[in-house]
């Protein structure tokens, strides 16, 4: 990929901008943009794809800033495919779209809806270099995104918020902080080596797995307690918890790069038995 970085011509520099776009980051918020329409019962199309657009925008701005500062700034990867002028171009590119889908989903769904997807792009924009070296920011930037997603999804909608939604952003805030500790573990030597103040590197990898699991248990005891407590949470969500729980004790066995993806995997089933539960109600 080295010769790459210096992509000139359409469909080089084309292939380059799209080798940006990291399916296994973005669809879990597009995804939960979309769950939290399906929460609300009705889904205007639009306004649905102009906060899914204005989400694209912004993790895409994370991924190109992550990568403009890991290889052009830190020095830290091997080969990166753009240029450091084309990342700034798609920087200001994906900021511009960004904007423009915030425009859109303001004048669909109101100032309060622009102010739930606005803080995605500043999460996006200062993972690399601000929040990702330090602990908290490393952690939860990510699934803070999903759980601003989720509320997002469902306000654009409804124009409101309810105990509910807030409740299951909690829920994803919790059990994505979690994965991304195991995930994190998987560079312990390295994060410790540029002291990249990870979880792991702060409470070592033993700490670091028991932090996780009582993060990711936190909130599997917290969806059945809102699938209990709330009547919007259908009591069906609590298998959520026994599928996600189920592959987490498998995970909880492995090294962290198998834990990681069987806790990604995990993750994306716990959203969808969620969905499932939301669309059918087989339980009422
Ligand atoms: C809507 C939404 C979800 C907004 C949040 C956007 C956000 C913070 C995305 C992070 C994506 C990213 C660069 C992951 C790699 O992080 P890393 O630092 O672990 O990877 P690295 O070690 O390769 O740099």
């Amino acid at each position: 990929m080295g010769e790459a970085t210096h992509a000139s011509g359409g469909v080089p520099v084309v292939r380059a901008l799209l080798s940006q776009v990291h399916p296994v980051f973005m669809l879990p918020p597009l995804s939960a943009s979309l769950f939290g329409g399906v929460f609300a019962g009705a889904v205007d199309p639009a306004t649905a794809g102009a906060h899914v657009a204005a989400l694209f925008f912004a993790v895409y701005t994370a991924h190109v800033k992550d990568g403009y500062v890991d290889f052009h700034v830190r020095d830290e990867d091997d080969s990166h495919p753009l240029s450091a002028s084309t990342c700034r171009r798609a920087l200001a590119g994906s900021t511009a779209g960004f904007l423009v889908a915030l425009a859109a989903v303001w004048a669909l769904a109101g100032p309060g809806a622009a102010a739930l997807t606005a803080p995605t792009w500043a999460l996006g924009y200062f993972h690399a270099p601000q929040l990702d070296t330090n602990t908290v920011g490393a952690t939860t930037g990510y699934p803070a995104g999903i759980a601003l997603a989720l509320v997002g999804g469902f306000y654009v909608q409804t124009g409101r918020l309810t105990p509910a939604i807030v409740g299951l952003a909690g829920v994803f805030l919790l059990v994505l902080s979690g994965i991304k500790v195991v995930d994190d573990a998987q560079d312990f030597d390295y994060d410790r080596s540029i002291d990249k103040r990870t979880v792991a590197v702060v409470l070592g990898e033993r700490g670091a797995y028991r932090a996780a699991y009582a993060l990711m248990a936190t909130g599997m005891v917290a969806v059945v307690a809102l699938a209990l407590g709330l009547r919007a949470i259908p009591p069906s969500a609590g298998l959520a918890a026994l599928v996600f729980g189920a592959v987490a004790l498998v995970a909880r066995r492995a090294e962290p790069e198998l834990a990681t993806m069987l806790l990604i995997r995990g993750s994306y089933l716990f959203l969808a038995v969620l969905v499932a539960a939301v669309w059918f109600r087989p339980l009422g």
